[in-house]
């Protein structure tokens, strides 16, 4: 594709994202420009990745068809308000932060855009992401389809209804920070029964990615491969106990419905 793709910060997430685009080679990296107010970790991604750099998002602007704003939540209105004049009518922004709505960026740029409202994760990093996204009225069904074959290089794509964006924001833009909790505890637990950390890790993550593919490829419901995994009288129906009443399932519902309320306050 020879569209110009920028990016308007270079942390975590477009970074995620880049090293997705590039690897599928959608689009070149002579294709891509990314600004940062960071010049030595803009600098360092320059070498490792090979794309453009600036610290004029100005200059992100006016010279991408695509352009991703990867920056804090917090600075959204500033770095719209920065770039509204050289941003042209054909540009594409893809909003990537919680809370912000299609209706608060259009209102921000205050002219008529064409913006897509996302939310990736950062498994995106490893090809395995999953993406929320709603365009607004001005995105042709050309545009959308050209979007979502980008957003593909990184993540699966999902389009749902604006309003379901704080659940998606809990379910997956910010789940990672638990299943990396989780694993880290289930190796922590390993170590504790005298397992080596290095593969305490491996066997927590692998079962944790295999039981993840398992809900994908089968289907079934979870509750089902859960009691596949209980025997009677066995190990595992000791340790779902404890769970149990350990609150396990509470916790995760009452984490989750505070991130989207968060979100929804962003
Ligand atoms: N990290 C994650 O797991 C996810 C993050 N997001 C969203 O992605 C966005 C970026 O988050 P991260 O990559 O995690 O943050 P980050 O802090 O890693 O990256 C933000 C980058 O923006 C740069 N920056 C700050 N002010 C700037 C300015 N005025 N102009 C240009 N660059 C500037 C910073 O130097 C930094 O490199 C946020 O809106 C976040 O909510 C969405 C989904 C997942
Ligand atoms: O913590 C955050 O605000 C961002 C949004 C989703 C994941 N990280």
């Amino acid at each position: 594709m020879d569209k110009k793709i920028g990016f308007i910060g270079c942390g975590n997430m477009a970074k995620a994202m880049i090293e997705g685009i590039i690897a599928s080679e959608l689009v070149s990296a002579k294709n891509i420009i990314v600004s940062d107010a960071y010049l030595k970790g803009l600098e360092d991604s320059r070498e490792k990745y090979g794309f453009n750099i600036t610290q004029d998002n100005k200059e992100v602007a006016s010279n991408s068809d695509v352009i991703f704003l990867a920056v804090k939540p917090n600075m959204y209105e500033s770095v719209i308000k920065e770039i509204s004049e050289s941003t042209r009518n054909d540009s594409i922004i893809v909003s990537i932060a919680p809370g912000k709505t299609l209706a608060k960026i259009e209102e921000a740029f205050g002219k008529n855009i064409k913006v897509l409202r996302t939310m990736p994760n950062t498994p995106a990093l490893v090809g395995a992401g999953v993406t929320a996204i709603c365009p607004n009225k001005n995105i042709t069904k050309d545009e959308f389809e050209m979007l979502k074959s980008i957003i593909g290089t990184f993540s699966l794509v999902e389009e749902i209804e604006e309003k379901l964006f704080d659940a998606v924001v809990s379910v997956s833009g910010s789940s990672p920070a638990y299943v990396f909790m989780f694993i880290e505890a289930m190796a922590d637990a390993a170590v504790m029964q005298g397992m080596p950390r290095d593969k305490a890790y491996r066997f927590a993550a692998q079962s944790v990615m295999g039981s993840a593919k398992m809900i994908l490829e089968t289907q079934k419901h979870p509750g089902e491969l859960k009691d596949m995994v209980c025997s009677p009288g066995g190990t595992t129906i000791e340790a779902v106990a404890v769970l149990e009443e350990k609150g396990f399932r509470t916790s995760v519902i009452e984490a989750m419905r505070a991130c989207g309320e968060k979100s929804s306050r962003m």
